[in-house]
């Protein structure tokens, strides 16, 4: 049998393009968000996929692309030291939209991690025909050399166990990184906060997606009974942001809280009560005394 493998692993791609699908997929439990709006991950997330011969730990980044915000500047240089680091670079391209400048754009910012592996991804098969998905994996195939090509689908399970297989075959030999059990290094706050964000993302549009931010004050855990107290603050930029969060007597807002609260209760394994506080930063995104107290 061939030596133990270890290391780290990274998917980038033009927003939307299944990042954080495919992750959670891979690693089995829910660690980082999804929604079907652009832009939504914010944190350099760990997961960690466990074989007897093999650790696998991944890490996911905010959406490369062009800043336009002073956040935009921020999260573009949590990229750029997460690619700096890792093992293998997963570009991940949807096999339902044609390669676009945005695809290249990356593709071209890649060259700038000359030690990392290279893979490309084909996302979504499920969503596009045969003809489609092979089209991409040419069109991919002519960006660069690639260690490997892998087309998938996460959300129909098709082909994950390649591309680990792929992956594994391109880390480094070398021990486990973590423990067996570990399947996020992610703090409970953390992912707290980003299931209420997940929450109060549904169903709203525009510029309001890249507005709401999440901060939680305490989680305070009951002795007496199987309970858990989360205090946690929703960010919004204006004060008509707000009005829309909330919505007409409070019924967006108890709806938000209400999903919020199932997810965070499958997490820490006890009914949760959400006290949920909806509050204005003005134009925070672009505010770098705000953007520090967010912890960007
Ligand atoms: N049909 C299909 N849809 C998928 C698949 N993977 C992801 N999606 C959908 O594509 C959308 C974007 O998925 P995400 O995983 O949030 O994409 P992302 O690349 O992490 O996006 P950002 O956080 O914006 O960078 C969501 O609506 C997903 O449900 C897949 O395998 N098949």
């Amino acid at each position: 049998m061939s030596e133990h493998r270890s290391g780290f692993v990274t998917f980038v791609g033009r927003p939307n393009a299944g990042k954080s699908t495919l992750m959670n997929a891979l690693v089995g439990e829910k660690i980082a968000i999804t929604s079907s709006k652009p832009q939504t991950t914010r944190h350099a997330i760990r997961g960690v996929v466990h074989r007897d011969d093999a650790q696998l730990v991944i890490v996911d980044t905010p959406g490369m692309h062009k800043p336009r915000t002073l956040l935009g500047k921020r999260l573009n240089a949590v990229v750029q030291t997460t690619l700096g680091d890792v093992d293998v670079i997963c570009l991940c391209v949807p096999a339902d939209e044609p390669l676009g400048p945005g695809d290249r754009y990356i593709d071209q910012q890649l060259e700038g991690f000359p030690r990392a592996k290279k893979v490309a991804v084909v996302t979504k098969t499920d969503a596009a025909s045969k003809e489609r998905v092979a089209q991409q994996l040419l069109a991919v195939s002519e960006l660069r050399e690639w260690d490997a090509i892998v087309p998938l689908s996460s959300v129909a399970g098709h082909q994950l166990d390649v591309l680990v297989d792929a992956l594994v075959e391109l880390l480094p030999e070398g021990p486990p990184l973590y423990e067996a059990e570990t399947t996020t290094e992610e703090p409970l706050s953390v992912r707290i906060a980003e299931l209420i964000r997940e929450a109060a993302l549904e169903g709203v549009r525009d510029e309001l997606p890249h507005s709401i931010m999440v901060t939680l004050d305490d989680i305070v855990r009951r002795e007496d009974r199987e309970l858990t107290d989360v205090y946690a603050n929703l960010w919004v930029e204006r004060d008509s942001q707000k009005g829309i969060i909330i919505g007409k007597g409070g019924s967006r807002l108890r709806q938000v809280g209400a999903d919020a609260r199932r997810e965070i209760e499958r997490i820490v394994g006890t009914q949760v009560h959400l006290d949920l506080r909806v509050k204005v930063a003005k134009e925070w995104q672009g505010d770098p005394k705000q953007l520090g107290r967010f912890g960007f």
